[in-house]
């Protein structure tokens, strides 16, 4: 497993220091998301509760319990964004949930990716790889499903924006990503 390039990331986390204010409230503390960024993990595609696609039209990919245990204890829970491939496919950009999906009070954590792009078939089974680049947000409960459903498309929107940006543009182009069928991580 690939970890945090501190020199990198403790200039990363000033220029991200806070979340983006929405309705108002004031920017949240990320230190304990940022610390741990860029964050490099590759795992299995396991089921989840299938909510993603059939009730959010928003298919996320989740990791098994034993990579979810993998991931750092004090990494913030939320929404972050980064780049994804599926087995030695090409590289998207990401949006990423980790957490315990107060919307739906899961009882165990999920580290959850929805992919931007469009594919053909499902991928369960597959070894998904991951750079989690940026820090977005902190979980959060919605009164409506419509809701939660707006605020993962403007997270989605900021995700495709940020991603340009030539700071994180560079990791797609990382070696982690160029592994093709290498050492598999976290067990898997
Ligand atoms: C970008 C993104 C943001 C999310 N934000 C929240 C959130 O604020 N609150 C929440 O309860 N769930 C959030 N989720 C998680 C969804 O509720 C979860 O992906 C959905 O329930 C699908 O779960 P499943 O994979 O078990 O089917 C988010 C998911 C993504 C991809
Ligand atoms: N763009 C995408 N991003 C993530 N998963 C996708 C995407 N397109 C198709 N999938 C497939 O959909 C599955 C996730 O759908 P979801 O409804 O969240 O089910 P689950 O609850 O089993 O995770 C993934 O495991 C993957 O096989
Ligand atoms: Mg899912």
């Amino acid at each position: 497993m690939r970890r945090t390039v501190a020199a990198a990331a403790a200039g990363f986390g000033l220029r991200h220091r806070a979340a983006r204010p929405r309705h108002g409230l004031a920017p949240v503390p990320t230190a304990g998301a940022m610390r741990h960024l860029p964050y490099f993990c590759r795992g299995e595609v396991v089921r989840g509760f299938g909510r993603g696609s059939k009730e959010l039209g928003i298919p996320t990919a989740n990791f098994s319990e034993q990579v979810v245990e993998s991931f750092p204890s004090d990494i913030s829970t939320g929404i972050y964004y980064g780049w994804a491939c599926v087995g030695n496919g090409d590289v998207h950009k990401m949006v990423l949930s980790i957490g315990w999906n107060p919307y739906y009070k899961n009882v165990k954590k999920s580290v959850e990716t929805h992919i931007i792009h469009t594919f053909k078939e499902d991928f369960y089974g597959e070894i998904l790889s991951i750079a989690i680049v940026g820090y977005i947000r902190p979980e959060k409960n919605f009164d409506s499903l419509d809701e939660l459903i707006s605020e993962i498309q403007e997270d989605i929107a900021e995700a495709k924006r940020k991603l340009d940006l030539p700071e994180h543009l560079k990791l797609k182009e990382d070696n982690f990503f160029k592994m093709l069928g290498g050492t598999i991580v976290n067990g898997h």
